[in-house]
């Protein structure tokens, strides 16, 4: 439909002019949002994507000549990019919420104490953090308009964004990650949106040398998040954390707000279906883990027995909402996967292997002299002399020091390309979740699989992951790190408050799923890993999928929760497992690990935590003592 261009908006666009698309066309809410961005960083055009596959090659057709991108002739529409090193990962101490409020975005943090759950900026502070960025900031660039939608277009439980960006790059990324196509402006109509402004931070004439042709601004790097109004504002870097705008910023911190407000979940959690062959019966599981416990690889498991069909529908984000019947039902909001290369291989994850071979992007790996990718992890998959380019742009060789990819390396590639992808993966209503896993590495103490004994009991176990991380400062090695529910990094408001909506939802009619803990990486007193995993893991889904049917007989009950009881794993096949080492609750470790999870809450949300919480762990600490 026309819209009457209103004459401020007019005024605000000026003579910039619109390259591609119709401004006309864009419902009035979005000429408004557009114009007066326009009006701020001052592009020298601007573009309204459509998603299509014209307007990619035009825009890698583009990059390819100036050099960011470059085809990997080995595969089918597979390109490869190599950033400014300085702009390799997300960038959490210039990640902000801004609330009038501070403890709306945050929880009380111990006087003294480090806050790791978020970061709250006053708005007169970021108000002046913002002045001086995005002025002018596009300055000499086209400015994106990309319309897109998290989740299937039109689904009830999906959400439409518009995504402003100087980046062409961001677009066609996210054209993998979301949803992008001008059915969004019609399904999007006069109503709501996430207002999404990115810029590399580089006007032109550029101030800062360019590297690998890669625009960014690491100094001045902040990427904020205003919850109240529904809008993320990322400036400086272009990497897909902090740019693909639908991802983190969008789909967990401002997604949780609404969340919060209409009664659902936004998690970061994956979401796969399991099927037992001999009966029919699917179970779909929901998961959250840690950053280095192989969650993408779960999500596309390859089963090791007999009898299990998995298929994928998410393996990052989950948004869940409980029917009017009371059932919890989950979509995966995102159309990608961008998972981190290094450790992706054909025995670790075949699956997203495969689904790589074809359009898709590939950033800070290492490239092969006949035109194909390698990352640390793909040795055996590749020629032995192979000459390879690394993500520094050095000719290495397999053996050489130093690494081919930069351990945060991606592939970006889109799910329905995925051999396992499940079938109801777009289903505007989702796929039931029976059961909600938390993980965590914990080398000592913590049993392969437990499952918890409430709905308040297992939230608790979700507030109180921890997983071994190489920490930040190199000397300090690995340590045991808190991530509560795996969201710690992408908080959206304050985490106290986060838990009693968690808690608030066990209520008529809702049926709320059984919850889980699982740990496949505890070891044996010689430092081996006493569980094979990955495939092997369905051994363990197998028993979470029958005590969700309420099999009885399978669970013993422990001073943590349910244990699998002996002999109720399928471990056919499989080399010794030392069960009483796999199952052990060391009583010391259990009563230390209760008190420092304690400790972490008191620290990072003293008087925001629910009552509840503490008396499950009160609870559990009891059962440990007595046990
Ligand atoms: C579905 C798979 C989940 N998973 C696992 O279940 C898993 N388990 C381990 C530990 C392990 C490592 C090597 C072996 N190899 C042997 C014995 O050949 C066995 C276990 N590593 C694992 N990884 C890799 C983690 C780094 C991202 C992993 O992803
Ligand atoms: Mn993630």
């Amino acid at each position: 439909q026309f819209h009457e261009v209103h004459e401020i908006v007019i005024q605000k666009l000026g003579h910039i002019p619109i390259v591609k698309g119709d401004f006309a066309h864009l419902p009035p809410k979005v000429q408004r949002f557009v114009a007066a961005w326009v009006q701020e960083c001052r592009p020298r055009a601007v573009y309204i994507c459509d998603g299509s596959d014209e307007e990619a090659h035009e825009i890698i057709h583009k990059l390819e000549e100036r050099g960011l991108l470059h085809k990997l002739t080995k595969y089918e529409e597979c390109y490869i990019c190599r950033t400014d090193p300085a702009d390799v990962a997300r960038v959490e101490s210039k990640t902000f919420v801004t609330t009038e409020e501070k403890y709306d975005s945050v929880a009380h943090v111990r006087e003294g104490v480090q806050g790791i759950m978020g970061q709250w900026m006053s708005p007169e502070l970021m108000e002046v953090e913002m002045n001086s960025r995005f002025p002018g900031c596009m300055a000499g660039r086209c400015m994106y308009i990309i319309p897109f939608s998290m989740g299937p277009v039109g689904s009830p439980l999906s959400k439409i964004g518009v995504q402003i960006t100087d980046s062409n790059y961001v677009l066609l990324c996210m054209r993998i990650m979301t949803r992008v196509s001008p059915k969004v402006w019609e399904v999007l109509g006069d109503n709501e949106f996430v207002r999404c402004v990115h810029s590399m931070g580089c006007p032109r004439p550029v101030q800062r040398k360019v590297i690998n042709h890669w625009p960014c601004n690491p100094e001045k790097i902040l990427i904020a998040h205003f919850p109240e109004i529904r809008e993320i504002c990322s400036f400086g870097s272009g990497y897909g954390g902090n740019s693909l705008l639908g991802k983190k910023c969008f789909a967990l911190r401002i997604a949780m707000n609404i969340a919060k407000d209409e009664g659902w979940l936004a998690e970061h959690m994956l979401i796969m279906g399991i099927t037992e062959e001999k009966t029919g019966r699917e179970t779909f599981i929901a998961a959250a883990f840690p950053s280095a416990c192989g969650k993408t690889n779960l999500a596309m498991l390859n089963p090791t027995i007999p009898g299990f069909k998995v298929r994928v529908v998410g393996d990052d984000i989950a948004w869940m909402r409980f029917d009017e019947n009371g059932d919890l039902y989950g979509i995966n909001p995102e159309a990608g996967f961008f998972g981190v290369a290094p450790g992706t291989n054909m025995k670790t994850n075949p699956n997203a292997m495969l689904t790589c071979l074809k359009n898709s992007i590939f950033t800070n790996v290492g490239e092969t002299a006949d035109g194909g990718f390698f990352w640390e992890g793909l040795e055996d998959e590749v020629d032995k002399n192979i000459a390879i380019t690394t993500w520094l742009g050095e000719n290495w060789r397999i053996g050489q020091p130093g690494k081919a990819a930069h351990p945060n390396a991606r592939f970006t590639c889109p799910a329905g390309q995925c051999p396992i992808i499940h079938p109801k993966w777009e289903d505007p209503k989702g796929v039931p979740i029976s059961a909600i896993i938390f993980g965590g590495r914990r080398p000592t103490g913590v049993p392969l699989v437990y499952e918890a004994f409430s709905w308040e009991h297992g939230v608790t176990v979700g507030a109180c992951v921890k997983s071994e991380a190489t920490a930040a400062a190199e000397h300090v090695g690995k340590q045991i790190m808190h991530d509560p529910m795996a969201m710690r990094p992408f908080m959206g408001y304050n985490f106290g408050k986060y838990l009693g909506h968690w808690l608030s939802l066990n209520k008529a009619p809702h049926k709320v799923p059984k919850i889980f803990h699982v740990n496949w990486f505890r070891l044996n007193e010689k430092g081996e890993f006493l569980w094979p995993g990955f495939g092997d893991n369905i051994r363990v889904l197998d028993w979470v999928i029958r005590r969700v049917h309420n099999e009885e007989d399978i669970a013993v009950k422990s001073p943590v929760g349910w244990l699998p009881k002996k002999g109720s794993l399928n471990l056919d096949g499989l080399g010794p497992v030392d069960w009483n080492e796999l199952f052990s609750l060391p009583k010391h470790y259990w009563e230390d690990d209760i008190r420092e999870s304690r400790r972490f809450l008191e620290d990072q949300a003293n008087g925001d935590v629910p009552p509840a919480i503490w008396k499950e762990l009160d609870d559990l600490e009891k059962r440990v003592k007595e046990g």
